[in-house]
């Protein structure tokens, strides 16, 4: 039998990295070797052994963090949002000079999400028009959500790759974040609401009809086998893969 991977976990106090932790606990074929939160140094992982870290924690660190991972050797699996083309490309640049390590960045590990956004993609060449709705709970510090954005960004890409022009929308006179926020010409609503959890639908329109797919999260236990399926195979990616969708076989 081959050895657990060795995993340290940082935002481990935090709702995902304490669910991460459990279900890294619970797993087969992998060990928990370090939990990490604010103010802990983060040498600790290599002091661990750990093979792998992953990062639930916030936006304004979790950059650096993968930065200081790559250079002691360690791949990254990477849940944390607030990601964007820049500080991903300053990681894949990062990599080219760190041969071995992978890092997996996915705004989101629950599979019927990954499913949802590749749908999406799917759709989007057939309907005139289209929105997403993103739902959380209230204490969620983003917005939209850095799902929102990758479904968004996928859509985008489709419309292009189909030829289709931009949204169909004659609004001239709105308040301010009425119509949403323009991710690559599609609008992103955000919702936060107590009570709620995680939550996605995209609105595709016709005329005389609509297609909505949706996706729920009900407890953060939906996310955990995107995260074990990233932690078990980051080390067989070299380089930087964003989205689950690749491990999935789903295309980009
Ligand atoms: N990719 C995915 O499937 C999912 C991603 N998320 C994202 O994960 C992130 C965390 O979400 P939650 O767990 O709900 O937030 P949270 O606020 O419950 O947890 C964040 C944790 O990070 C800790 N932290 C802050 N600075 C740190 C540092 N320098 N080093 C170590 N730990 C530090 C905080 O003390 C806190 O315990 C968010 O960006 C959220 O959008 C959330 C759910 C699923
Ligand atoms: O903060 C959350 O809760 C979530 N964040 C991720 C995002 O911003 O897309 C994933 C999921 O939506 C839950």
């Amino acid at each position: 039998m081959s050895e657990p991977i060795r995993v340290a976990v940082l935002g481990a106090s935090g709702r995902m990295g304490a669910t991460t932790v459990r279900a890294v606990q619970e797993a087969e074929g992998v060990e928990l070797v370090a939990a990490l939160d604010a103010g802990d140094d983060l040498r600790a992982v290599t002091d661990a052994g750990a093979h792998v870290a992953v990062d639930f924690t916030v936006p304004s660190v979790t950059e650096e963090h993968v930065h200081r991972l790559v250079d002691a050797g360690v791949h990254a699996v990477v849940g944390t949002t607030g990601w964007d083309d820049v500080s991903l490309g300053r990681v894949r640049d990062h990599l080219t000079r760190a041969p071995g390590v992978g890092v997996v960045v996915a705004p989101n590990f629950a599979l019927g999400a990954v499913l949802s956004m590749a749908f999406a993609r799917q759709a989007a060449r057939w309907f005139e028009s289209v929105e997403v709705v993103e739902l959380h709970h209230p204490d969620k510090v983003d917005a939209p959500s850095g799902t929102a954005r990758h479904t968004a960004q996928g859509i985008a890409r489709a419309r292009a790759a189909a030829g289709l022009g931009p949204v169909p929308d004659a609004t001239t006179q709105s308040l301010d974040g009425a119509r949403g926020a323009d991710v690559d010409g599609v609008r992103v609503h955000a919702v936060r609401l107590r009570g709620l959890v995680a939550h996605e639908e995209i609105l595709l329109g016709n005329p005389g009809e609509m297609l909505t797919i949706r996706h729920d999260s009900f407890d953060r236990v939906s996310f955990m086998p995107g995260v074990l399926l990233a932690v078990r195979r980051v080390a067989d990616r070299p380089g930087l893969t964003v989205g689950l969708e690749d491990l999935l076989d789903l295309g980009a």
